[in-house]
């Protein structure tokens, strides 16, 4: 049988929810990964380090005995952030940086920034205290089409915003488009992406040929084959520029498989064997290891995992649903075959 063998990964893209939803998410993840970044799209928004703190509390009470996990926290930045928020964050190894999220770009984003040009004093200090800032790259203009929306955010902002501040130390979160590629290629180290494996498994054509299909509906949206082809390239190259990041991002059934569904795709539990196909499909799993246990640990300058994960190629069906306090949760690829699964031999 065939057998890959990893260092522990690490998701540094990742939504945990809150409260119920904690004894779903939290053993689903740290089963398999060490360390994730705790997105802070909670309502209301985790804005402060004593916010996340008492968040990353809740999270760890969810914690199975047998299970290490090391939740990393992202603060939301928002027009009411400071200099202090910036300074405290900075002192504190269980925060990882701020998430910014353009006002009304995705789920839970209406508390998100308002004013770009605002946030010049915030920049300038994370950049000199080299707090990384993680961005939600979308535009929300009315006028602007979804499918455009990244592209226009880096022209618009991402591109202005390193020019002037060139060392701050920023990741474009699950990028999307060619033009993301090409944009994070065009910066310094200091600058990288993370990639889901929707957006290395599927385009636009999973979501809408044959019926809409609720489950592959994220933020943002998948785009066409081309771009697809432009991410597979960017996670093979073994750039430490592109690393793992699932963006799980689990929402009920019913307000998925509805007439205004939410956007997000609960991948935990498939998450590291819907990269192994990836990887595999491409003649390429050895390139697994780096892009899922290193190149984000050294990115955010955090030691690599000791620990190893193996997965055997062993056909294993997704579950078609996952329960949660009387709730039902459906993953991302439900009742689909994945050929790679965790070996606990
Ligand atoms: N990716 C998504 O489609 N949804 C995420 C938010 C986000 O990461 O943009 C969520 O919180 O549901
Ligand atoms: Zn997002
Ligand atoms: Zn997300």
């Amino acid at each position: 049988m065939r057998t890959v063998t990893i260092p522990r990964p690490d998701d540094w893209h990742l939504h945990l929810r809150d409260e119920a939803m904690l004894a779903l998410t939290v053993p689903a993840t740290a089963q398999v990964f060490n360390r994730c970044v705790v997105m802070p799209n909670l309502v209301p928004p985790v804005t402060t380090v004593a916010l996340a703190m008492a968040y990353r509390q809740r999270i760890l009470a969810q914690l199975p005995a047998s299970m290490s996990f090391d939740p990393k926290m992202a603060l939301y930045l928002t027009d009411k952030t400071s200099l202090e928020d910036v300074e405290q964050a900075a002192a504190n190894p269980d925060v990882i940086g701020f998430k910014l999220y353009p006002s009304g770009a995705t789920t839970n984003s209406s508390a998100g920034v308002k004013s770009m040009a605002a946030l010049d004093p915030l920049l300038e200090k994370m950049a000199a205290l080299q707090v990384p800032l993680l961005v939600h790259g979308e535009v929300t203009d009315a006028d602007i089409d979804i499918f455009d929306r990244e592209q226009v955010f880096i022209e618009r902002h991402l591109q202005p915003m390193l020019a002037k501040f060139p060392t701050l130390k920023l990741v474009l979160e699950h990028i999307t488009t060619g033009n993301a590629v090409d944009f994070v290629l065009s910066q310094g180290d200091n600058v990288a992406a993370t990639i889901t494996p929707q957006h290395l498994l599927m385009n636009r054509n999973d979501l809408l040929v044959g019926g809409i299909r609720p489950h592959n509906y994220c933020l943002p949206i998948l785009k066409r084959r081309e771009h697809q082809m432009r991410l597979q390239q960017a996670a093979l190259s073994a750039n430490p520029k592109f690393f793992l990041g699932t963006d799980s991002a689990p929402h009920v059934q019913a307000n998925k498989e509805t007439s205004c569904g939410c956007a997000g795709c609960f991948s935990a539990p498939a998450a590291i064997e819907l990269y192994a196909e990836f990887f595999d499909q491409h003649d390429s799993l050895d390139k697994l290891a780096d892009f899922a246990s290193g190149f984000g640990a050294d990115f955010y300058g955090l030691p690599r995992n000791n620990e190893t994960l193996t997965l055997k190629q062993h056909p294993w069906q997704v579950p078609e649903q996952v329960s949660v306090a009387q709730q039902q949760v459906v993953p991302y690829f439900a009742g689909e075959t994945l050929n790679w699964q965790i070996s606990r031999d």
